[in-house]
């Protein structure tokens, strides 16, 4: 055992997560973060597509219309892609905190089948900070935004130098990335305060 804590209820001394001053008004669109996304991007033609926006406090919301390309039963998402979308709308909070994260653990709960062509309504939600770590949910619904919940999730963010990302990433994509003429867009890709 390494002995740290992968628990995924905050501890007592746990406190809120703090929304930047600058982040996006409840509403607005957020954006892709980078385009080669799985989950966002423009750039991947079977990728998720999530279009999030900005919530109150540090929420957001997001659409993920389920396509043929993230089938796992015949008509049915995957679930790992149900995950995916999950994965990427917390992940999108990192933009209301103006803090770089990413996924430490992921816990997940699939309580409907999901058909292809159908719409899954995502709401994420920061919910404590402790240290580095970020502890999040989210809930995906059907048939609109006040559905009944298909997919759920609990999640620790673990918060990150950008170096986690230029040490460890394939130096084609990150040199491609820190080279974009576009300040906002280089950071977004690693949803680093500017
Ligand atoms: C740019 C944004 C894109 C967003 C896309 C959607 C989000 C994603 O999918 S991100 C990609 C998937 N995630 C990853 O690739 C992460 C891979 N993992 C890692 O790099 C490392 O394990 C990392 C950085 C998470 C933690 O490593 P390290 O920095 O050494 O942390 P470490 O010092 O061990 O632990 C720090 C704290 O985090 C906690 N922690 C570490 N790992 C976990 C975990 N898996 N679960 C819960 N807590 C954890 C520790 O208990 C510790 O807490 P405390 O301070 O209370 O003791």
């Amino acid at each position: 055992m390494s002995g740290r804590t992968t628990a995924l209820t905050p501890p007592a001394d746990a406190g809120p997560p703090v929304r930047h001053p600058e982040a996006p008004a409840p509403g607005e669109v957020i954006g892709a973060h980078y385009e080669n996304c799985f989950g966002c991007g423009a750039g991947v033609p079977h990728g998720l597509h999530l279009e999030v926006r900005a919530g109150e406090g540090v929420a957001v919301t997001a659409e993920f219309r389920v396509k043929e390309a993230h089938q796992g039963a015949p008509g049915l998402a995957h679930g790992g892609v149900l995950a995916t979308a999950l994965d990427e709308t917390l992940g999108s909070l990192n933009w209301l905190t103006r803090v770089i994260a990413v996924t430490g653990r992921l816990e997940t709960d699939f309580l409907l089948p999901v058909p292809v062509d159908s719409v899954l309504y995502l709401e994420a939600e920061a919910v404590a900070v402790h240290h580095r770590k970020i502890y999040c949910t989210a809930t995906g619904r059907l048939g609109g935004p006040e559905g009944p919940v298909a997919v759920r999730a609990d999640a620790v963010f673990i918060e990150v130098k950008v170096e986690h990302f230029i040490n460890h990433g394939r130096p084609a994509e990150i040199n491609a990335a820190l080279a974009d003429p576009d300040q906002v867009k280089v950071v977004r890709a690693f949803e680093v305060n500017p």
